[in-house]
C-alpha cells in the first residue's frame, strides 16, 4: 500500500520532474543518445532530487510518493527522454522495490537509503539467454553450500547490468521448471565470481545501459537471500504487476513526447497554400493519436490508483501496459509520418521517440505475455 496524493501533490510532483527532465536532461539527449552513454553522474542528481526512492518510505531516505506520483515523474522524463525514463523506472521498480517489498529489516537497513539516495544504482536479474517470455524457465543455479550459496550462470537484457551497484538476482534452488524452486538474493558489485559486461548496441533506449550479468562459482551468503528459498519466482511476478505499469507510463510520456512534436509541425508546415494540420487525413490522425494517449492515460491511472490501495494489479497493470506500449509504438510512427522527410532525420525528436517506444511492447513482457496475463485473469471470471 502507498500512500494516496491530492491532485494539488501530483501537480507540484509532475512540475518538479517536468523541470528536472528540462535542466538536466533535455540539453545532452541526442548526444547520449548517439554515443549510447550512460550518463551515471546523473543518477546522482536523480537522487538528491528524490527520484531514485520514490516509492521508498521517507524512514529508508527515500520520498515515500504514491504510484500515481510514480506515473507522473515517469511520464515528464519519458517525454524529455525514454532512456533516462526506463532506467529510472527499472531502478524504482525492480532492483529497489524488490527490496522494499521482500526484504527483511536488515537488508532494507542496508540497501535502500543508498539506493534512494542514488549513491548505488540497482540492476534486477531474471532474464536468460534461454529464458524470457518463460521466465521460470531459468538455468541459473543457487546450489546451497554450508552458510553460502553458489551461483552458477548468465543473465542477460539487464539494465544496468555494468554500472549498477548491486543487483537483486533469480536463480534455481530446486529443479528447473519448478515455479517454487527459484529463489531471489542480494549480490553486491565485486563479489568473487560476479562479472558483467556485453554492453548491447540497441536500436533506442541507447542511452539506459543493457548487459549481461556471469556468476561462476560466485559465494553468496545466505543473509543475502530475499524471503524464503523458493519465493524467487513469485515475488518476480508480483513485482512485474506493478512494473509494467511504471512501463505503460514510461510509454505515455514517450506518446506525448511524439503527438506534441507532431501537432507543432502539423499546425506550422504548409503545403498547397495550406496547413498540413488543415488536410483531414492529417487533423484525423493527430485526433486519433491524442484519443489513444488519453485513453492510456485513464488505464494507467487506473491501476495506478489500484496500488496505491494495496490492491493487486496483475490484470490492470497487463491492460495498461499493453495498450500504452502499442500507442506508444503507433503514434511515434504516424508522428515520423507527419513530419515527413525531416521525421527520418535527427534534425527534430520524432525519429528517436520511434527508436525507443518499440522497447516498450517488449520489456517487462512482450506484448503477447501481456494478453497472456490478461486472458488468465478474466478467465477467472467464468471459472
Ligand atoms: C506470466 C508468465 C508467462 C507466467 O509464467 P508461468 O506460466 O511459468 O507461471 P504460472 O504457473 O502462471 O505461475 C507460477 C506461480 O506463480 C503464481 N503467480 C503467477 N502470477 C502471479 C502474480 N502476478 N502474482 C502473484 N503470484 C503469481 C501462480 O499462481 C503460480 O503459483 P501456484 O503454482 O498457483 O501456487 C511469466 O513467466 C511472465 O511474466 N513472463 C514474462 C517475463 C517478463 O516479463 N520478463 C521481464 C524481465 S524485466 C525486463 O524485461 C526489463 C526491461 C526493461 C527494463 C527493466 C526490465
Amino acid at each position: 500500500m502507498f500512500p494516496v496524493s491530492s491532485d494539488e501533490q501530483l501537480m507540484l510532483v509532475k512540475e518538479s520532474a517536468r523541470n528536472f527532465a528540462l535542466n538536466h536532461i533535455k540539453p545532452f539527449v541526442m548526444q547520449w543518445d548517439q554515443a549510447q552513454t550512460f550518463p551515471v553522474d546523473l543518477f546522482k542528481k536523480l537522487g538528491e532530487h528524490g527520484f531514485m526512492g520514490i516509492l521508498v518510505p521517507e524512514q529508508y531516505g527515500g520520498s515515500g510518493l504514491s504510484y500515481q506520483e510514480y506515473i507522473s515523474i515517469l511520464d515528464e522524463i519519458s517525454k524529455v527522454c525514454g532512456s533516462i525514463g526506463l532506467s529510472v523506472a527499472a531502478h524504482n521498480s525492480l532492483c529497489t522495490n524488490h527490496i522494499l517489498s521482500f526484504a527483511n529489516e536488515e537488508q532494507k537497513q542496508r540497501y535502500l537509503p543508498r539506493l534512494a539516495s542514488g549513491e548505488w544504482i540497482g540492476a534486477w536479474g531474471l532474464t536468460e539467454p534461454g529464458s524470457g517470455s518463460d521466465a521460470g524457465g531459468m538455468n541459473t543455479t543457487a546450489v546451497a553450500d554450508g552458510d553460502y550459496f553458489l551461483l552458477n550462470g548468465d543473465k542477460t537484457f539487464i539494465t544496468h547490468a555494468i554500472s549498477g551497484d548491486v543487483a537483486v538476482v533469480m536463480a534455481r534452488t530446486g529443479e528447473k521448471g519448478d515455479k517454487k524452486g527459484i529463489s531471489a538474493f542480494i549480490v553486491e558489485k565485486g563479489t568473487p565470481g560476479f562479472t558483467a559486461g556485453a554492453k548491447m548496441d540497441k536500436l533506442g533506449m541507447r542511452a539506459s545501459e543493457t548487459g549481461s550479468l556471469f556468476f561462476d562459482n560466485c559465494r553468496i551468503h545466505k543473509n543475502q537471500l530475499i524471503g524464503e528459498v523458493g519465493d524467487g519466482f513469485v515475488q518476480a511476478l508480483k513485482l512485474l504487476d506493478g512494473g509494467r505499469i511504471s512501463i505503460a507510463a514510461l510509454s505515455l510520456g514517450i506518446a506525448r513526447g511524439a503527438y506534441e512534436c507532431a501537432l507543432k509541425y502539423a499546425n506550422e508546415r504548409e503545403q498547397f497554400n495550406t496547413k498540413i494540420f488543415d488536410f483531414q487525413a492529417v487533423g484525423f490522425t493527430l485526433a486519433d493519436m491524442a484519443t489513444k494517449i488519453e485513453a492510456s492515460e485513464l488505464l494507467i491511472r487506473n491501476a495506478g490508483s489500484l496500488k496505491d490501495q494495496g490492491k493487486k494489479v496483475t490484470k490492470e497493470g497487463a491492460m495498461a501496459k499493453l495498450f500504452a506500449s502499442e500507442t506508444a509504438v503507433e503514434v511515434s510512427n504516424e508522428g515520423v509520418q507527419i513530419l515527413g522527410g525531416y521525421g527520418f532525420t535527427k534534425d527534430f525528436p520524432a525519429e528517436k521517440y520511434f527508436r525507443d517506444a518499440k522497447l516498450c511492447t517488449i520489456g517487462e513482457g512482450t506484448s503477447s505475455i501481456q494478453r497472456m496475463v490478461i486472458a488468465r485473469e478474466i478467465k477467472k471470471d467464468v471459472e
